[in-house]
């Protein structure tokens, strides 16, 4: 007799539920692993293996996470959810490859339909950055020039806030402005988008005072702060890691969807 799956039917047995004993991808998705969640040292190892073993440029991966990002931002607030009268959305982008991920995202989000606003106050003084920030403004995206101090004003004016201000090399005390910005998102009450990580949470511990996204969108894998995440939304996005990184970190990473470049964690 059969095992039953509990994956859904059985390619080889059409119409069945029942797992054939060789079918090899409904075993090892029954004896999956569950999904690593790593610390900081082995994100940025995994980040520097993928620029420098698996030939990737920044841009690349950069492209891709943003585009998991807005992605996800569409699936959890579709347009036809928003209530404000204009699908607005406010990108917070900060000094690193996570606000880089902000940028693409802003473009994404422009592009699925959004009016995204994005605040960027500190600018890297890379061609990486100043592009990203040039294909904004082509896009006709708006830049504020500073963040607005009452959280009151971001209630009224966006439907959501994208949080790209720190990703996993994020480390001590919060320094300015962001210590200012994230007070103010705190007391903010529209959703909160974090990408890869909430800003101002330790990578591996969280903090229990920080902002609470509604959504979180892991990069490559959800870091070790994942588990704190109490918002509604969890979402794996970055579908760009090759079979023998996977298996070198044993990510366990699940199957993405059919072509899709998020996968909603349960
Ligand atoms: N492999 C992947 O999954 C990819 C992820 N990407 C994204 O890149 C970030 C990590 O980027 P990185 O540039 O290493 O760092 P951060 O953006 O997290 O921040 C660095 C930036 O922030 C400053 N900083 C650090 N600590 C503080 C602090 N306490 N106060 C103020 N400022 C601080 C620091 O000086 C730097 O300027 C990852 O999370 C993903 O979002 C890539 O886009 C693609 C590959
Ligand atoms: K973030």
């Amino acid at each position: 007799g059969g095992v039953v799956c509990h994956r859904g039917a059985c390619p080889l047995v059409s119409g069945s539920n029942v797992l054939v004993k060789d079918c090899k991808r409904h075993q090892s998705s029954i004896m999956a692993q569950p999904i690593k969640y790593l610390g900081q040292e082995e994100a940025q190892r995994i980040d520097e293996e993928l620029f420098s073993e698996y030939c990737f440029s920044v841009d690349q991966l950069m492209e891709l996470a943003g585009l998991s990002c807005a992605t996800a931002v569409a699936k959890a607030y579709p347009l036809d959810s928003l209530v404000k009268a204009t699908p607005s959305v406010l990108v917070v982008c900060g000094p690193g490859n996570n606000g880089g991920d902000g940028l693409v995202c802003a473009r994404h989000l422009k592009l699925f339909g959004y009016e995204p606003t994005i605040v960027y106050p500190k600018r890297p003084n890379k061609p990486l950055f100043q592009n990203l920030t040039a294909q904004c403004e082509k896009m006709e995206i708006p830049f504020l020039a500073e963040m607005p101090t009452e959280a009151a004003v971001i209630d009224e004016a966006y439907n959501l806030v994208v949080d790209a201000i720190f990703g996993f090399s994020f480390q001590g005390a919060v320094r300015e402005p962001f210590g200012t910005i994230l007070a103010t998102l705190k007391k903010a009450t529209v959703p909160i988008a974090s990408v890869d990580i909430p800003s101002g949470w330790d990578v591996e511990k969280g903090s229990s005072d920080g902002i609470q996204p509604d959504l979180l969108i892991s990069l490559t894998a959800p870091k070790k702060s994942a588990v704190h995440f109490r918002g509604r939304y969890h979402f794996l996005g970055g579908r760009f890691v090759p079979p023998a990184l996977e298996r070198k970190y044993q990510l366990n990473l699940p199957p993405y969807p059919g072509t899709e470049c998020v996968y909603q964690l349960p």
